[in-house]
């Protein structure tokens, strides 16, 4: 795992560098060498460095030194004269780069600076680092659109020049990367909102050779999950089992307004394992899901005038509930009062619990005084797992605001800090969704935006039933287990954006791709796609 951290706890890591007698001016140093790694790479001839005023432009003047050195010509701008460089670290980089073969350029007007640009292979992105917040003052602006505009291949250093290192928004506007050289641990803000969009390919440099050792004593907002992380969190199927004791998932699911999510939520629980799968829905549209599924047992509940759940759907669910491995709720349910009485019905009892859509919107309308105010929630011993996207976790984080990856884990945290065990997860959907446990935040692989497709939700909710449903034992780590079923929901969207075009994928293809995408995160999800790829044109031939 590769942890994320915030900007303030970068800086008390390198303090801690600092102490174990590693200089902030030796860090600089090894910051400019791993960019003009990352630079010289790219094999160009001609480099341009724009450079700001603070220590990310220090970076910058150290790599124009290296590659200067190396045998490329460099040109550097900067707003003021060396010596007029603010930051005494980059002051003295910069002085002593000035004195060498780069050619510095101060202050130049758009125009020369459109041509420097036109006449680079690669520019690098040294304007505004971690330090930056707000909006883009003078003359920078101006230096980002020309370099948006007119490069042909931009390395930013640390962060894109304009990106918030916190929040990952962009300013307007903002350097956008093909590559992004971070140091020493990578920042929140690249994974969240615009971040990935503006920063390209994440590459990061350790810098400090006692780094391992170190990152554990600050804080980490995150931990990025990497392939072999996900190795060994299922254990194979055994062979003596039967279709009950393999794992079986009930799903509480439907509304005559919402047949189809049960039919998603209830098919991907088996496609993702569950030897027996059989969905509660309202009487009044048990009929049709039960056509669309021949292999999935449907049991028709007491509904309402309007088809969703009635009152009396409660003490029928709640007996059923034990009876299963899991129990998914809220796939199409609504929240009308009878949706509401079985899911406090639900969370009273002792089985794994996984809530999702309206079930969680339930949830937000029974506490509407704060998560903390329903003790069944803290109370349960039983894992409970909680796949709200941003609107709902909003509603369920008493209306905090939710708009991107940070703030989604903040929110996130709220409730399983609110007295959660370590057997309740939140895992907050998006663009990047995080498993946010009580210890800790699991960024698994995210999947393409052709996931941004109605029922997608539905189908990652059946998958994460169908893995809870076949785990034999307390798993390790339940915000583990989600990241996993979260890596497998992401590869079926990698599957069926390579399959059906980017454009048109729909849930139901998602289904379909769970079987090779258990393999894709096996191999390594994006390794993957070539493994389930070769062995179609195997099976093909
Ligand atoms: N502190 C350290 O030990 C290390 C820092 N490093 C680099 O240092 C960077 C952070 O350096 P700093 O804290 O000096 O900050 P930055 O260099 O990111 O930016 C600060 C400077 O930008 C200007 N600025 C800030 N907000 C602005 C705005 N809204 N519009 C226009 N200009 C603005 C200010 O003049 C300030 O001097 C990191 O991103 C990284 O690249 C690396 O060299 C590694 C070691
Ligand atoms: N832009 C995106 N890139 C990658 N994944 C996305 C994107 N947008 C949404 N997703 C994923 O798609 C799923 C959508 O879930 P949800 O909003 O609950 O859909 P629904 O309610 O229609 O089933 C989530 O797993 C989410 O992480
Ligand atoms: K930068």
């Amino acid at each position: 795992m590769k942890p994320i951290l915030e900007t303030e706890a970068v800086r008390r890591l390198e303090d801690l560098i600092e102490q174990e007698g590693t200089s902030k001016a030796e860090l600089m140093e090894l910051a400019g060498e791993f960019a003009a790694s990352i630079v010289e790479a790219r094999s160009p001839k001609r480099v341009l460095v724009v450079t700001g005023f603070g220590n990310n432009g220090g970076d910058g003047w150290v790599a124009a030194d290296i590659l200067q050195h190396k045998g490329i010509h460099v040109d550097l701008v900067t707003p003021v004269e060396p010596d007029e460089i603010p930051s005494p670290l980059a002051r003295h980089v910069a002085r002593r780069t000035a004195g060498r073969d780069v050619t510095v350029i101060v202050g130049p007007s758009r125009d020369e600076l459109v041509a420097l640009l036109e006449k680079s292979d690669v520019v690098v992105d040294a304007i505004l680092g971690t330090g930056f917040s707000g909006t883009v003052r003078a003359p920078f602006p101006i230096w980002i659109r020309a370099i948006n505009e007119h490069a042909s291949d931009v390395v930013s250093i640390d962060i894109p020049s304009g990106l918030n290192a916190e929040t990952g928004k962009a300013a307007d506007p903002c350097v956008s990367a093909d590559a992004t050289a971070t140091m020493i641990a990578t920042k929140i803000g690249l994974y969240s909102a615009d971040g990935p969009e503006y920063a390209g390919e994440v590459v990061c440099g350790e810098l400090y050779s006692g780094l391992s050792e170190l990152i554990g004593e600050v804080d980490h907002v995150a931990e990025f999950i990497e392939a072999s992380d996900l190795e060994t969190v299922l254990k194979e199927i055994p062979s003596a089992v039967n279709k009950y004791s393999r794992g079986s998932v009930l799903v509480v699911a439907g509304s005559s307004t919402y047949p189809g999510a049960a039919m998603l939520a209830a098919k991907a629980a088996a496609r993702a394992g569950a030897g027996y799968v059989s969905v509660v829905a309202p009487e009044t549209c048990a009929n049709l899901i039960r056509m669309a599924l021949p292999t999935v047992p449907v049991i028709a509940a007491p509904a309402d005038g309007r088809g969703s759940f009635g009152a009396a759907a409660r003490s029928m669910i709640v007996e059923l509930a034990p009876k299963y491995s899991c129990v998914l709720a809220g796939p199409g349910i609504t929240d009308a009062a009878g949706c509401m009485q079985v899911v406090t019905g639900l969370l009273e009892t002792e089985v794994p619990l996984i809530l999702d859509a309206d079930a969680l919107n339930c949830l937000a309308r029974m506490t509407i005084d704060g998560i903390d105010s329903m003790p069944e929630l803290y109370r349960r011993e039983a894992p409970l797992i909680m796949t709200p996207h941003h609107k709902e976790l909003s509603r369920l984080a008493g209306g905090a605001s939710v708009e991107e990856l940070a703030s989604a884990i903040d929110a996130a945290r709220t409730i399983v800090w609110a007295g959660g065990s370590s057997n309740m997860v939140v895992v907050a959907k998006g663009p990047v969704t995080a498993a946010v446990g009580v210890e800790r935040v699991l960024l698994p692989p995210a999947g393409p935006a052709a996931l941004a497709t109605a029922g997608s939700g539905d189908v990652l909710a059946g998958i994460i039933a169908g893995i809870v449903a076949t785990t034999r034992e307390e798993p390790e780590s339940w915000e583990l287990l989600c990241s996993y079923a979260v890596a497998v929901h992401s590869a079926t969207g990698i599957a069926a954006a390579a399959s059906m075009g980017p454009r048109s994928v729909i849930a139901t293809d998602l289904i379909d791709l769970i079987g090779p995408a258990f393999d894709m995160v096996e191999a390594g999800v994006e390794d993957g796609l070539d493994v389930v790829a070769a062995s179609a044109e195997e099976e093909e031939a």
